[in-house]
Order: C-alpha cells, then sequence, then structure tokens
C-alpha cells in the first residue's frame, strides 16, 4: 500500500530533553523556530546548543562550514553527462517506477544519485514539489554532496555511510528549509562498495518517521534487484576463480568493473606497480570474447606471461581469470614463493606497509644497523620490536628515549656494556639536545669498531621523524649505514580494517567492543595525521565511554567523523600504491614516476590530486 499523506505526516509532541541520535536519525520533534534559531546562532557565533541540534546534524554542519559552504547560497557541481549505463540505475528503475506508481500523486520526490552525489533519476507525481525541486537543482546532473551543499539527506548520507534524514532547518542551506529528505545509501551486494544513495524528498511539514522506513525498504529493493543482476555474474566469475588458484601456485587474478579478486602469491611475488600494470592489461583483455595469451613487460622490469579467460554468463559478460606467469624476474621481484609470516602484534597488510617490514627484517638477519623514520605515530618503534620478537621471541629488547636528555647517555653507555646479542633502539633521536648528538656519535661510532672486532651480534637501531635538514645530526645518521621508511597510515589507510580489533584489543578489556561497518567506513576516510598512534589514542577514547558492544558512528570522537575522502576500491588502492612507490623511488619527481609508470603527466598530476597523496617535498 501507498504511504498517505496522513502516515508521513508527524505526530506533534514536546521536545524530548535532548535530540536523540538513534541507530537511524529520525526527523526532529522540536518546534521548527528553536531549531532555526539553533542554526542561527551556528552561523553567526560558530557553537551548536548540542540539546537542540542532533548529533549527526551537528558534525555535518562543522563539516560544511570546513567546506566553506556559504548557507544563503549555494553553488553546486553540475555533470552534464553522468553515467546512466550502470547496473545501479539498471537495478533501480524497476523499483522507482513501482514506487511511483505506488505514491501516484502524494508530494514525494524519489531521487537516486551516485556516489558522488550526481542526481541519476529524479520522479515525481506532484507539480509544485517538482518546480521547486527544480528551482533548488535538485536534478540530474546536479551533485547534493555535502561539499556543495551542506547539510543534506543525500550528501549527509554520503559521508556518514548510514541512512540519515534531514528536516527543515536543520539544512546547512537556507533554500531547502522548506523540504524534508531521508537518505539511504545503496551498496553493491558482493563488494559491499557504496554505489549510491536513495533519497525521499517532500516538503518538511509533511515529513515523518515513515519516510525514513519507506527510503530504507525502496533501498533495500534496489540493492535486491542488483544481487538478481550481479549475482549471478559475480558467482560465475568467483567459481571460476577458485578453479583456477586450485589448479596450481601461480599467480591468479579475477576481475570485472565492480571486484578484484588476487590469490597470495600475486602479493608475494608482485611489486604493487607491477600488480597495478597486470590489472590495467588484464582489464584491456577482458573487452575480448575469446581466451588469449599476452606477453608483458613490467615496470619493475620482470617480464610476464598472461593467460587471460573471460567469463561469460547467459545475461552477459561477468568479467575474467587471469593466470601469469613470471618468465623473468625485475629488480628485487622474487621468482620464488616467499611466504611471509605474520610479524607478532602489529597489523598491516598494506603493500607499502609490508614492504617497510620485510626490510626491517632482512636488516635485522644481516644485524645491519638501521635508522627507522617515518611520520609521528607512524609505527616505527612498532614495527622494530615486532621484528625483533619474531625472531628472537626471548631476546632482550630495549629502547631508549629522548625525553630526558641528561640520563640518555648513561643508560646508553649502560645497555652497551649488557653482553647481549639483543636489540637496542634509540628513539626519537631528532629530537636530542645537539651537544647529546654529538657524543652519542662519538659513543656508537667507538662501539661500533669495537663489536666488528669481537663479533658482537647486538642490533642497534634509532628512530626518528621527518627532518627539515638533518643539520646537526647527520653525522648521528652517517653510523647508521641502512635506513626504512616507515609509511604514513593515509597511504595504507585500507589497513585501517586490520588495525582497529588489534588496537581495540590493545586498549580495552574484555569482552572487547566490535566496530560496525558504517563507524570503520568513517575511520577509513579520516585523514589521520597522527597516524596510527592517532588512530589508537582516538580509539582509546572510544572504550573509555563503551566498554563493550558494538562501536557505531555516534561513538567516535569528532576527529574522525570530520571526512574528507571516499574509502578506495581494492584497484584503486593498488594504483595508489603503486604512484606513491613511483614517487618515493622518483625523489619526488612527478615527470620521473609518471615515466616509470607508462601514464601520461596531466594523469599522474590528476591520480595525485584525486588519492590524496602528499609527499614531502624533496
Ligand atoms: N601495525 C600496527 N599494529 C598494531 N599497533 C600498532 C601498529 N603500528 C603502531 N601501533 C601502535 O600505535 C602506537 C604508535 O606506534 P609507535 O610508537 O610504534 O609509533 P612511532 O612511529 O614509533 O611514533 P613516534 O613518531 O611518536 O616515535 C603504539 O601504541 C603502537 O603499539
Amino acid at each position: 500500500m501507498p504511504p498517505t499523506d496522513s502516515e508521513l505526516s508527524r505526530p506533534h509532541r514536546p521536545p524530548p530533553e535532548r535530540p536523540s541520535d538513534r541507530p537511524y536519525d529520525r526527523p526532529s520533534e522540536r518546534p521548527s523556530d528553536t531549531l532555526a534559531a539553533a542554526r542561527e546562532r551556528f552561523l553567526t557565533v560558530g557553537t551548536v546548543d548540542s540539546d537542540k541540534v542532533r548529533e549527526t546534524i551537528a558534525a555535518s554542519w562543522w563539516r560544511s562550514r570546513t567546506w566553506n559552504i556559504a548557507a544563503d547560497h549555494v553553488q553546486l557541481a553540475y555533470d552534464k553527462d553522468p553515467d546512466l549505463e550502470t547496473p545501479l540505475v539498471h537495478g533501480a528503475a524497476p523499483v522507482l517506477r513501482r514506487l511511483l506508481e505506488q505514491l501516484g500523486d502524494d508530494a514525494v520526490s524519489i531521487v537516486l544519485t551516485d556516489a558522488d552525489g550526481v542526481v541519476l533519476d529524479r520522479r515525481t507525481g506532484d507539480r509544485r514539489l517538482e518546480a521547486h525541486l527544480d528551482r533548488v537543482q535538485l536534478a540530474p546532473g546536479f551533485s547534493y554532496a555535502e561539499q556543495y551543499v551542506g547539510t543534506n539527506g543525500i550528501g549527509t548520507a554520503l559521508e556518514g555511510g548510514r541512512a540519515t534524514g534531514v528536516f527543515g532547518h536543520e539544512h546547512y542551506a537556507e533554500n531547502l528549509e522548506e523540504l524534508g529528505c531521508a537518505g539511504v545509501p545503496v551498496r553493491h551486494p558482493v563488494s559491499g562498495h557504496l554505489l549510491g544513495v536513495l533519497d525521499l524528498t517532500c516538503w518538511s511539514r509533511d515529513a515523518g518517521p515513515l519516510l525514513l522506513a519507506l527510503a530504507k525498504t525502496t533501498a533495500g529493493h534496489i540493492e535486491r534487484e542488483l544481487t538478481t543482476l550481479t549475482g549471478l555474474r559475480e558467482f560465475a566469475l568467483f567459481q571460476e576463480y577458485l578453479r583456477a588458484c586450485r589448479r596450481g601456485t601461480s599467480i591468479v587474478f579475477a576481475l570485472n568493473n565492480n571486484v578484484v579478486m588476487m590469490n597470495d602469491h600475486a602479493r608475494q611475488l608482485l611489486a604493487p606497480q607491477d600488480q597495478t600494470a597486470l590489472l590495467g592489461a588484464a582489464a584491456e583483455a577482458m573487452f575480448g570474447s575469446r581466451r588469449a595469451t599476452l606477453d608483458t613487460d613490467l615496470p619493475s622490469g620482470a617480464k610476464a606471461r598472461m593467460f587471460c579467460t573471460p567469463v561469460h554468463t547467459a545475461s552477459g559478460p561477468a568479467g575474467g581469470v587471469v593466470r601469469v606467469r613470471l618468465t623473468e624476474a625485475g629488480a628485487g621481484v622474487p621468482l620464488l614463493p616467499s611466504p611471509r609470516p605474520a610479524l607478532p602484534g602489529i597489523a598491516g597488510s598494506g603493500a607499502l606497509w609490508q614492504r617497510a617490514c620485510d626490510d626491517v627484517a632482512a636488516r635485522y638477519r644481516e644485524r645491519e644497523w638501521i635508522t627507522v623514520h617515518g611520520e609521528a605515530g607512524a609505527g616505527k618503534l612498532a614495527v622494530l620490536r615486532a621484528v625483533h620478537r619474531r625472531h628472537d621471541p626471548a631476546g632482550r629488547f630495549h629502547v631508549v628515549d629522548q625525553s630526558d636528555p641528561r640520563l640518555f647517555l648513561a643508560e646508553v653507555r649502560r645497555e652497551l656494556t649488557e653482553e647481549t646479542s639483543g636489540a637496542l633502539v634509540l628513539r626519537r633521536i631528532d629530537r636530542l639536545p645537539p651537544v647529546t648528538a654529538q657524543e652519542l656519535t662519538v659513543l656508537l661510532r667507538q662501539h661500533r669498531k669495537d663489536a666488528e672486532r669481537t663479533g658482537e651480534r647486538r642490533w642497534v637501531t634509532a628512530t626518528h621523524q621527518p627532518l627539515d635538514r638533518e643539520g646537526v645530526i647527520a653525522p648521528l645518521l652517517r653510523t647508521f649505514p641502512g635506513a626504512v621508511e616507515v609509511p604514513p597510515l593515509r597511504h595504507h589507510i585500507e589497513d585501517v580494517r586490520e588495525l582497529v580489533p588489534v588496537l581495540l584489543a590493545q586498549v580495552a578489556s574484555q569482552p572487547v567492543p566490535t566496530c560496525s561497518r558504517a563507524a570503520l567506513q568513517l575511520l577509513m576516510r579520516a585523514a589521520w595525521p597522527g597516524n596510527i598512534g592517532q588512530l589508537r589514542a582516538a580509539l582509546a577514547k572510544v572504550v573509555r565511554n563503551r566498554r563493550s558492544g558494538v562501536i557505531e558512528p555516534a561513538d567516535l570522537p569528532p576527529e574522525c567523523r570530520a571526512v574528507g575522502r571516499r574509502v578506495l576500491s581494492p584497484l584503486e588502492s593498488l594504483e595508489r600504491d603503486a604512484i606513491v612507490q613511483s614517487l618515493l623511488d622518483a625523489q619526488g619527481h612527478k615527470n620521473e614516476a609518471a615515466r616509470a609508470l607508462g601514464l601520461s603527466r596531466a594523469t599522474i598530476y590528476r591520480k595525485i590530486r584525486d588519492y590524496g597523496i602528499d609527499l614531502p617535498q624533496t
């Protein structure tokens, strides 16, 4: 049955003590002039009345302000040619048609957007509402992402990754104040990727709890259509992939527009830039309908032979499976699998993170003295500790911190006289006063000479954060023949998924809380300038208030909710890793990095901007 005006309308009850932000947002139940006054105060004085404004809305207002949205007029992005040949548009079409028939000429508009908030489809049976939506440009081609419009049902649902209602004066832009919107994210049924938003919009005075309930049901119906459409195709692809994996020890990929599958051999044997190059070549080969064998030169210098098998179903192409044989190894790429056992106590499988761990482990085996550098909280000490524990679980692991420079040298001297084959870490040597750094240099040089004579197996390492100039510690750095960089968290952001349970286990007592998918999405989109250390501190803050159960977006501190980036697909993460590595190899020279990857100059600049890659200047 279609909902009627009376079903959608809101019961008038007295306002609650505090606004609720329960699992899904509900329309405001307080008089609209109170909310209007709260909004006015926020816009003029910059304070939020937390007893009058729901938390989700307040967080979104802050984001809107960060994006410099003008509240009195909005400037929307317009895409004159949005992609309408997508599974989302096809899957949604019958569902939207049925709903419009049910709604008849009720004043409710059905809107479908893509993952960037660009309106793909809008259906309305009511002329007056339709004309108003045209005036506020809630129309095909215009983006209702929060960064253009501020708080609204579409953009705010996209930012939070969950069903969200925005009603009347809760909108940031004043020309939306007459509307009530309920936006629900629509996800790909297999990959879980965000595809877009289903939004229902009506006059604010008509909006009630049923609007959000109806939007959720409709989004559910679209996802079910997508399951039928894509389920068969992806199931066929998965079966073919498993068959290829079972056949032997070769590298296997399977891919289509939505999913990339890659077996362990691919991860272990291929450098990130080679993975990207192979996936690119495979994607092209998949356009054909026949099996193909291709020989490819990879960026690392390796050569590969690819056996591509397209997969078809009765309803069309489903993607393809590729087996790869490396015919020649490239620089630093082994031809045989090297099983990579997990390091104790730490998480992370992103390409750059793994590379840093492998590098430290290789230096450990040689007992090469190294410095480990990287941004604050990137995990420098954690990697050193884990590598040492893995090889010598009972061995001595001693850390000397620079926090008290007067005691620092005495402690290092004492430690160096210990007879041990354990590890010594000099932490944050960039903060040592110049005199201490000089004395330490002399002490270590002398010890190295003695150690070479006696064959001592002690492993001496130091950590430091990025240096503007090496300056006074240059001689100290030269005492360490090797250096390894630990990447910032934003360069292996997908590892947040693995890090969160490990960090929660560190900071919470039993039973350890878990993290909902929506909260995880937010954590994966935050900037984390303080890296893993900051993520750990944020989770410690959360568990002080929630000792068990499931962590939801509302539990997260504000720093996690000022989000600015979308979650990358597996293929995009690989590409981002390859670009970062190539830039590092080229000392930051973008043209050189583009050449090594076979990209044009314009493309690498665009990708650096899109992925938010921000490397220290060299
Ligand atoms: N991969 C990881 N898995 C689990 N916990 C980690 C990981 N990396 C870092 N941590 C935790 O994050 C916190 C910060 O890490 P760590 O102290 O190693 O950073 P750092 O780079 O040495 O910091 P600083 O720059 O301040 O010296 C620590 O509590 C550490 O245990």
